[in-house]
């Protein structure tokens, strides 16, 4: 079964710089009633895609940024007190599935397991959402879509997903773009010249690739659209790259001067 709501021309919807075939992947996943699951590490632009996909397919958009204390009634709901009674209000998830929205669930791996054991039904073919409180039983209509991420990084490596979970969703990864494509992502994000979006493209690249550093987890595009802001205001460009990616990399001293002589150098070589 297809749906059928109005899709949105390009021009009217956030940027999104696609990598793959992830556009035409997402669409045919929710034209098809399937769960999504994006994996990648963080600021790789998983959070944009699903905004603009949101607008693509012209659904309105619940996301939840999921937390250890995130419960199954933060996203179902819970009973409130007020003027003397109790009533109830939906949380983000139910109000996803009666509008026929789209609820993106970022970071689900820190999500509690029982707000995880909630997205179950909803994620095989009865496409339900029970609620226990209300005595209601929710059938998701064709537009609803529940679309999940995580960082595999290796903080996560342990809490990871489990195979029963990650099996409900088709699966896509992300990663930084090549450095051509996420110049261009920087200079249209931060509003800079092509030639300094490819320079800081340019020190990311070097970054990821350095080996045994005590990095959790490397540049983000996110970083990088940082210190090109930072620039295109009036900061020296070593002092911008300190500030927005150095020092959010790392705490330890050593470790942020090391990522500074690596930049520092290939300033030095332009
Ligand atoms: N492919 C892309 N197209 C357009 N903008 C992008 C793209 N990739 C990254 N960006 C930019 O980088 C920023 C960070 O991306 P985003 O918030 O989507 O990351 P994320 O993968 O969801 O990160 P997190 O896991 O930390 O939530 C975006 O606000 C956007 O400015």
């Amino acid at each position: 079964m297809s749906n059928t709501s109005p899709l949105k021309h390009s021009d009217s919807l956030s940027y999104y710089q696609q990598q793959n075939n992830e556009v035409a992947l997402f669409e045919s996943a929710w034209n098809n009633q399937l769960p999504v699951l994006l994996k990648g590490p963080t600021g790789c632009g998983k959070t944009r895609f699903v905004q603009h996909m949101a607008e693509k397919l012209g659904r309105k958009l619940y996301t939840v940024a999921c937390h250890e204390d995130l419960t199954a009634s933060d996203l179902i709901g819970r009973h409130l007190i007020g003027d003397g009674e109790t009533y109830w209000q939906d949380g983000p998830l139910t109000r996803a599935v009666r509008e026929g929205a789209i609820c993106y669930l970022d970071e689900v791996v820190e999500a509690r397991k029982d707000s995880i054991v909630v997205m179950h039904p909803l994620t095989d073919d009865r496409r339900i959402l029970p609620i226990d409180r209300t005595g209601e039983l929710l059938h998701a209509p064709p537009e609803f879509m529940l679309v999940v991420s995580y960082n595999p990084g290796y903080q996560n490596l342990l809490k990871g997903m489990k195979p029963s979970t990650k099996q409900r969703f088709m699966s896509m990864s992300f990663d930084y773009p090549d450095k051509d494509m996420e110049a261009q992502i920087v200079a249209k994000e931060a509003g800079v010249d092509l030639e300094l979006a490819k320079l800081l493209a340019r020190l990311a690249s070097h970054i990821r690739q350095l080996k045994d550093h005590d990095l959790e987890e490397s540049a983000s595009t996110r970083l990088l659209i940082y210190a090109a802001t930072l620039i295109k205001s009036g900061i020296p460009v070593s002092e911008a790259c300190r500030a927005a990616i150095a020092e959010p990399l790392s705490d330890d001293i050593e470790v942020v001067e090391a990522l500074m002589q690596v930049m520092n150098a290939q300033l030095g070589d332009d």
